[in-house]
Formats: C-alpha cells, structure tokens, sequence
C-alpha cells in the first residue's frame, strides 16, 4: 500500500475541498439544526466526523472515491468511499441496473486515475451480463491495466485463485510491490465463489485487493464488514457508514441521498489507457523478448560475457561472467524455477553472441528434460548452434567425462597464451581468438554425492576449473536444490564456492547467501535473489524472471533463427541422454567395422562420454581374450548379440565360423535372429545344445587345429546361460576321464593363440569362477561385461576392494584385466529387445 499512500497524498487536496464543501453543508444545516427538524443535528455530526476523517490523511490508508453528489435541501456535495487498504464496496443491485454499471465504470477509471500508474490492476467479474458492464473499458484491456472479463464458473474460479494468491503474497510482502488488484464483481457470482469474494474482503488492509461486490443485498453489513455499503431505491442511492469512518453515530450512513455519477465522458477510458498502458507494461511481469536484444550476435565476449536476466522494479537487470563474477552459484528448491532462469540465461547469451565467441557445456542430472529443446530431436531437427555437449539425464561418469574435457580445454589454452605471450583472453589476436565457455551443472550435487572416486574426482575438477577458467575464459554455473551438506565438498566447499561471487537465490535456495540472510525466504517464483557479494548480507538485488516456456512457439523461433543462422559446417552438439539405449546401428564406430588385417574387437556398448565411443575388446591371441558377460539381465543375451555381429562383420565369409549353444530359454529369440544374419551374412554356424558343447570343447581343447578346422579360420564359442551346462562340465569324460571344465580352461588357455576365443553369458559370478577354477584364475577370462551384479560381490571377483560400481538398467561395467581397464557403458541391445 505504499504507492497508495502516495495516491491518497495526491487525493488530499480533493479531500480538503470536499471537506471545505461539508463544512458550507454543515453551515447551512446548522441554521436548520435551529429550527429543529429531527435528523439535522445527526447529519451535521456526521459530516463532522467525515470532515474530520476527510482532512487527517492516515499514513497509509484508502483512497477516497466519488461516487456521486450528496443532496440536501441546501445543495449537494461530493459523496465519497474509501477504497483500497482493506476497504471494499457493496451495492445491493447488480449491474443490469443501469446506474451500478455506470458506477462501477466511474469507480474503476476514478481509482486507476487516482493512484500512480502501474500500481492498479483491474479484474472484471460478470456472470449476469456477460461482460457487457466492461465493454466501454475496452481500452484499459488492450492496455493490461484490465483483465479480461471472467464470465463462466471456471474463469470466475480461476479469477479469484489469482486474487487469494494475490492477497497472500502480498500479505506476506512477496508480491509486486504495493500493487492493488480491484476485483469488480458486477453481479454477484454463485453460492461458493460468492463465499470466497466475501472472504477477501476480510482480509486486512496490506492484502491488496479490494473488492467492488454489485448484485448482494441484507446483510451485506456482517458478512462483509470492512466494506461500505450502497443501497439504492428507485430514485437515488443511500450510502451505508464507511467502516471506521462513519457518517453516522448508530450506523445510519449518510443521511442524505446521494445522486450517483452518471458514466464517464466518451473517450475517458482510451484517454487514461494511452496514459497508463506504457507504465503498466514495464510493470508487467518480464516477458521473454525483454531478455534479448534488438540485433543477433553482435556482442564481443573479448572481456566477458553480459545477459539481461529480469528485471528489479522497473529496471532491467543484467548479470555478467567476467572477471568481477566469473562463476555463478544457483540455489532453489525443485519446482522454483531453477531450470526456466537457466533458459532465461542461455537463451540470451546465445542471443547475444555468436557461437565463435561463445560455446556451451549443458549438464543436466536430474530426471528430466531440462536441455532437450537445445538437441536435435525427431520432432524438431534445430539445435544451438552454441551447445557442443549436452547431457540429459547424464550419469556422473558423464558428468565426470565433460569436465575431464574442460580441464584439457584449461591446458590447451594456457598453450594458447603462452604462445602469444598473453595472460588475459582479450589481449589474444583476433586470430587466436578463442571463445569463452559456459558450462552449466544442473543439480550439480548428484554429481558429488557420495564419497566416491567419481565423486572425488569431480570436485579436484569443479576446484581446478573455477580457479583457472577466470583466466582462460571458461565459466561455471552450478545449480542445486542443496548446496549444503554434500559429504566429498567437506573442507572443500569454502575453495570453491569462494570462487563464485555471483548467487542467484531462487525461492528454497537461501543456502546461497549468507547463512544470517533472510532476503530469499519469501521468495515467490518468477522471481530470485541475485547477490554479487558471494551472498553477503545487503548486497541483494530482487529480480523478476520470465518464464521462459511461457510461449513455446515464440522460444522455438527464437531458437530457429539461431540455427539458421549457424556457420556453415557447425556439428550439432554431442549429446547423452542418460535414458537411452543404445543400438550398434545408431553407433558410427559398429557400422563401419570391415574385414581388416589385426586382432578383431568384440563391441559391447557405448561408453559414457562426451562422444559416445562404441567400447569393446580386441580380441587377440593372449591367453584368457575371451569374454563373459556376468548377470541376470537378459540384456546379457543382447551384448552377445552385439559382439557377434560385430565380429562378424569383421570377417570375410569363409574367415570365422560361429558355434552357438543358446542353453536358456531367454536367448533363444536373440539366438535365432544371430544364426539368420551370421548365415545371410556367409558365415557358417552350428547350433549347439548342452551336450553338442561338451562335444565341441573336446575338439577345441585337442592338440593341433582346433576342432579340425583350418588355422587361418576363427572360431567364436558363444554360449547364452553357460551355467546351465555346469553338471555336464563337470562330468568327467568316461573315455578320457577329463571333465568338460578341464576342456573348457585348456581352451581359455590356448584358444586365443589357435583363434578361438569363448564368448559366454553367465548369469551368476559364482558359476563363472565355478568355470574358471576360482576368482584366481579370474585372468582367463580377461574381458567382462558386468550387469545387475552388486558391486561388493564383483569387487571381490576382481580383487578390486575399492569398486563403486551400483548396478542400474541400462549400463553394465566393462572391465579389461589385461589393460586395467574399467569402464562404465551403456551396453548394447537391438532396437527389437525394448519391443519384447
Ligand atoms: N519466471 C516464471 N514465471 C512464472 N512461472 C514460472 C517462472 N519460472 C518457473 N515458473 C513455473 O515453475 C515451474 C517450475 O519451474 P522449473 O522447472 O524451472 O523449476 P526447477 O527449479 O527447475 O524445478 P525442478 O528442479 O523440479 O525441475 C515451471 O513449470 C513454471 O510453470
């Protein structure tokens, strides 16, 4: 109620001549007094009591509007009511009463000319006349100064939820300031919402709303107390007691008809429209086409990186990535807006620089599709030409990957400078330019959680970068709903939240400031805290964002020109979308496998990095290259499925034969489709069954070439659900007396050398050491694939004490004994399994 303090200022000299007016009324009714007719004396103490009301402005209070002329036998004078400041209007007829009409109408341009500009908003309510009460105010709508005129049920109920939001934000001083919404109901609306308009005249004098309720007759004095009642009979209006500034002693109200006010003059409404419309927009809440600026891409980033993020009052509000405020820090709780001020932020500073100047790293850990609009997807083929790598969903090995890159980017510009003798990014020549990256970490605490050796390492990054990238034009944005109480930050967190001087604190997220600070808590969304200061108290600056997803259609243009725009040439980003499977065919390194001289891989999924390498094995003639991929998931079938026709691939017909012992039903399926394409593809298969591979391992194991066939030619053993043969493996031969095992590690042994190598799904880690002869022979089979094993039980397999591996759909641990290797991926699967 601020600025209508300000409104009643400027309405005092208004007051002073009405109260010279009463005073003239009082005159001449005192010469009545004399003659003893029986109101007079009342009259006069009424208006006494108005007069004096009238001429001692409060500090804050109503604003006094004319309704009319009071008419006694001596002339008339203005009647006026208090509005605003907890003080309402009730008229007992409605609006098809051509004078309330025209009252309402006076009421609202009087109130909206009265106060300073944008500090009124007007909403109509009308269920009687359908809006016609609000057709002369036409222009005000056009203007925004006066929403659109709820008619139904649904748009009456919709009104007032945004009124009760109003009143309580602005109860708690979280809402614009100071603003007034007026709610003007020309005719009374049903039972229940007639409830709630009635409720929020309760409400007291800082709610911001007041309420002009047509169409509700007795008793209107209880069930709204806080409002001035106004009766009206065939020929004028009576005007009940002002609450808290009667006329009367005994709640008569003014003892004299009132007359009201006919309508406005024509063209009253466009002439306060044009006045108001240019403040009331600047008070509107931000829109997204104030973030950007008039011309794409013509700022420099040479020394940093500028953005309008909102607006505070009325003042744009532009925030920076230089050396001042090389980092940000971002807080809020789920649901404040975090994601929509990151867009806010992106999408201007793409806006304003071109990709040459600017690049992106967009990491995202939360369920959900935060960056999805910056991708190519199958619906809209546009990406920004800025991101270069953007992860949706991103594992924290991801998360791990982009940052281990950024840290190479660090050393390979500090080449840059030391090349050209420089120590600051703008004193590079133009033609050594290089662009300042942004890289933004979405609940970046999913990436620290934990103490963990990703979790460890991810902070030694997150320190080295935000002490370096300052220099070397690289820039952190981390935001979370917690930036307290993450376990591998302890005795860290002051190194490197110290080097983010710039918090923006949305609602939830006053963790970011100073822990005395309180300037976040009543915080509403749309709008943040932004603090230079590294969250110092007073150095807090409210800002009020725009939705970004307000208008989606005008954020894809937006995004289009961009992309349009793009040099030509420019690669769309590299993208991990943490959700999704992976499918050799969609992989550039499966596809182009050929027939080619060395060792052939076995590709068993796409690893979690920035570019998505297809991971596998090479499989040469080392002892124990031979592959188990461990656990129940039927996925287990599918990697085989992968690292077959991968092989295959890599064979002319007539250089590799494949033996397939599909021994569980679960991969039978997956085993059928592998013969038909091995077979279309030229190369021979065999089925076999339990007993057919107890057969064949004779073979393999013998002495000289395996199994009979030509050296030149690889033999791949490929066994799906190989526990399912452990009683017939460990039956001894009753001719040779050596048992299936014994035949089985002869070939882990030797195979490779004579170009046999098994690939085998074992369901358990116990049956596979139960093959192998125990974890200590573990290096026999060199090349693993683990899925749904927990981690303790596959660190104790691997000898491996400090494994953190969490086992989860759609990823699998490789793990190379040979070359030490251990690798999160995300295993391959036909693009069928998902359907199955
Ligand atoms: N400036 C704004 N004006 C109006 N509404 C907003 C604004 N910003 C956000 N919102 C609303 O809040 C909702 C939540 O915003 P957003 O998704 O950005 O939150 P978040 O903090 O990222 O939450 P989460 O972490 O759960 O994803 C949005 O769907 C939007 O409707």
């Amino acid at each position: 109620m601020g600025r209508l303090s300000t409104a009643y200022g400027q309405a005092v000299a208004a007051h002073r001549h009405a109260a010279y007016r009463l005073a003239q009324a009082r005159r001449a009714l005192a010469v009545a007094a004399a003659s003893a007719a029986p109101d007079t004396a009342e009259l006069v103490a009424g208006l006494d009591r108005t007069a004096a009301a009238l001429t001692a402005p409060p500090a804050a209070g109503p604003l006094p509007v004319r309704i009319g002329t009071a008419t006694t036998v001596d002339g008339g004078f203005p009647a006026l009511v208090p509005l605003g400041a907890g003080h309402h209007l009730v008229v007992d007829r409605d609006a098809r009463d051509a004078r309330v009409g025209a009252l309402l109408r006076t009421l609202v341009l009087r109130l909206l000319a009265a106060a300073p500009a944008g500090t009124v908003r007007v909403a109509g309510l009308d269920p009687a006349t359908l809006g016609a009460t609000f057709l002369p105010l036409r222009p005000l709508v056009d203007a925004g100064v006066l929403a659109a005129t709820a008619t139904s049920e649904a748009e009456i109920a919709a009104l007032l939820d945004q009124a009760e939001r109003h009143a309580r934000s602005a109860g708690q001083a979280t809402g614009p300031a100071g603003e007034l919404l007026v709610l003007v109901a020309a005719s009374a609306p049903g039972p229940r919402e007639l409830a709630r308009l009635t409720a929020l005249t309760h409400a007291g004098d800082t709610a911001g709303v007041c309420v002009l309720l047509a169409g509700v007759s007795p008793g209107a004095e209880r069930t709204a107390p806080r409002a001035t009642v106004l009766r009206l009979n065939e020929r004028y209006a009576l005007l009940g007691d002002p609450p808290g500034h009667p006329f009367s002693p005994d709640g008569r109200g003014l003892a004299a008809p009132v007359q009201l006010d006919g309508d406005p003059q024509p063209g009253t409404a466009a002439g306060l429209a044009r006045q108001l419309g240019p403040a009331v927009r600047r008070d509107a809440p931000p829109a997204f086409a104030d973030l950007l600026p008039a011309r794409r891409w013509t700022e420099s980033a040479a020394t940093g990186l500028r953005t309008v993020v909102g607006r505070a009052g009325r003042e744009p509000v532009t925030l920076a990535f230089d050396d001042a405020t090389p980092h940000w820090l971002v807080g809020g709780r789920t649901g404040a807006g975090k994601t929509v001020f990151l867009l806010d932020v992106l999408y201007g500073l793409a806006s304003r620089y071109a990709p040459a100047e600017l690049q992106l790293h967009l990491l995202d850990f939360k369920e959900g599709v935060s960056f999805t609009e910056f991708v190519p997807t199958d619906r809209d083929p546009s990406w920004l030409p800025h991101a270069r790598a953007v992860g949706i969903e991103s594992d924290r090995e991801y998360g791990l990957a982009v940052l281990r890159g950024l840290r190479r980017e660090l050393d390979r510009r500090a080449g840059v400078f030391k090349r050209h003798g420089v120590s600051r990014l703008a004193d590079l020549p133009p033609a050594a330019a290089l662009p300042r990256a942004v890289v933004v970490v979405d609940e970046f605490h999913v990436l620290l959680a934990g103490a963990d050796a990703v979790a460890r390492e991810a902070v030694d990054l997150l320190e080295e970068l935000a002490r370096k990238g300052r220099s070397y034009g690289v820039h952190l944005v981390l935001a979370s709903q917690s930036t307290t109480g993450i376990e591998s930050l302890y005795g860290r967190a002051e190194a490197i939240f110290g080097q983010f001087p710039l918090r923006v604190a949305l609602p939830g997220g006053g963790g970011v400031l100073d822990p005395l600070s309180d300037a976040a808590s009543r915080l509403q969304v749309g709008s943040a805290v932004v603090n230079t200061a590294a969250g110092a108290i007073g150095a807090d600056t409210v800002v009020r964002f725009p939705d970004a997803h307000a208008d989606p259609a005008g954020l894809a243009r937006v995004r289009h020109e961009l992309w349009q725009a793009r040099p030509a040439g420019s690669p769309p980003p590299a993208v991990f979308r943490g959700y999704e499977p992976a499918h050799p065919a969609d992989t550039p390194a499966f596809t182009a496998l050929a027939p080619a001289a060395g060792a052939p891989v076995a590709l068993v999924g796409r690893a979690v990095d920035v570019d998505g390498t297809a991971a596998g094995f090479a499989l040469d003639a080392v002892p124990g290259r031979h592959l188990a991929v461990v656990g129940t998931d039927p996925t287990g079938a599918e990697v085989l499925h992968a690292a077959v026709t991968g092989l295959a691939r890599q064979h002319a017909p007539g250089q590799a034969r494949f033996l397939l012992a599909p021994l569980v039903a679960e991969a039978q399926v997956v085993a059928a489709d592998l013969t038909g394409l091995l077979t279309a593809a030229g190369h021979p298969v065999d089925r076999l069954d339990v007993a057919g591979l107890r057969d064949r391992l004779t073979g393999l194991a013998a002495p000289g070439e395996p199994d009979g066939s030509a050296r030149a030619v690889r033999t791949y053993l490929v066994v799906f659900g190989v526990e399912a043969a452990a009683a017939a493996l460990a039956a001894p031969d009753p001719e040779t007396f050596r048992s299936g095992r014994e035949e089985l590690r002869t070939v882990l042994r030797d195979g490779p050398g004579r170009g046999v190598h098994l690939l085998g799904w074992w369901r358990g880690l116990r049956p596979l050491a139960d093959d192998l002869g125990g974890a200590h022979q573990r290096d026999d089979v060199a090349c693993l694939v683990a899925l749904n094993v927990p981690g303790a039980d596959l660190g104790l397999h691997l000898g491996a004490h400090d494994l953190a591996w969490r086992p989860r759909p759609n990823r699998a641990l490789l793990v190379d004994r040979h070359d030490q290797r251990l690798q999160l991926i995300v295993p391959f699967v036909r693009p069928e399994s998902q359907e199955q």
